[in-house]
């Protein structure tokens, strides 16, 4: 599959076995290019997330393949699917899931480091500038819990790109925001998309902020049922 294409999945199936089976996702097909903005939505227990998850490579499909940069991550190890997520994925969530006992500075700096592939010092410096990018300069020393939600939200974006991905894969990420803050949040993941060249996935519920995406794929039981 040529390098163009960010990421891809074919018949991708997630089945969860037990007395009664349940079938998460089915059969889904998808192709993102760089600098795409997607919209997924569908109705609740449609399995966006669910769908979100092996595209993230936080789980393992039952059937299907997915394609991340072209490389079919079907035969990979578990500590090498956990080395593509950290260099090359950016997740952001509902709840940021931030470490309440750091600053946003270290909350950010922590994945660079992890990666190894940065100095100390130019860590730091990384880590500073993505938050001054998204207009969090003057908060870097503060706790997480000593900012608005909204800004949370920014320091959890700030997160995700710490290793430069190429692809940012948000689950409900203006769930607990208001609509005002909610559109800044899909202006900067546009911003990202349009201005950076990177590839992002966003599940939401809000059809009004799914529309401003470059394209939506739709949901029922598992399947896409629509695409715009
Ligand atoms: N581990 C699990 N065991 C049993 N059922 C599960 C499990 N994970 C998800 N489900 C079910 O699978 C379906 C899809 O879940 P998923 O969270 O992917 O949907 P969703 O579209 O993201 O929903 P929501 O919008 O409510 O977050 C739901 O009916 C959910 O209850």
């Amino acid at each position: 599959m040529a390098n163009e294409v960010a990421l891809a999945a074919r018949g991708l199936t997630r089945e969860l076995p037990g007395p009664v089976p349940v079938t998460l996702v089915r059969g889904v097909d998808l192709t993102v290019a760089p600098g795409e903005f997607v919209a997924i939505t569908g109705p609740s227990g449609s399995g966006k997330s669910s769908l979100l998850y092996l595209l993230g490579l936080l789980d393992r499909p039952t059937a299907g393949t997915v394609w991340l940069a072209g490389e079919d991550t079907s035969g990979l190890s578990s500590d090498q699917l956990a080395e593509r997520r950290l260099a090359r994925i950016g997740f952001v969530f509902q709840f940021h899931f931030l470490l309440p006992e750091f600053s946003c500075l270290a909350n950010v700096e922590i994945p660079i480091r992890r990666l190894g592939r940065l100095d100390p010092a130019a860590a730091r410096r990384r880590a500073q500038g993505l938050l001054e990018a998204l207009e969090l300069g003057e908060h870097a020393r503060k706790l997480p819990e000593q900012l608005s939600g909204g800004q949370r939200q920014r320091v959890a974006i700030a997160r995700a790109l710490a290793n430069d991905p190429p692809l940012i894969l948000a689950d409900e990420p203006t769930g607990n925001l208001d609509s005002r803050t909610a559109a800044l949040v899909f202006a900067t993941f546009r911003r990202l998309a349009r201005e950076e060249g990177r590839s992002v996935l966003v599940v939401t519920h809000d059809t009004g902020l799914a529309d401003t995406a470059d394209r939506r794929i739709h949901l029922v039981d598992g399947r896409v049922v629509g695409r715009e």
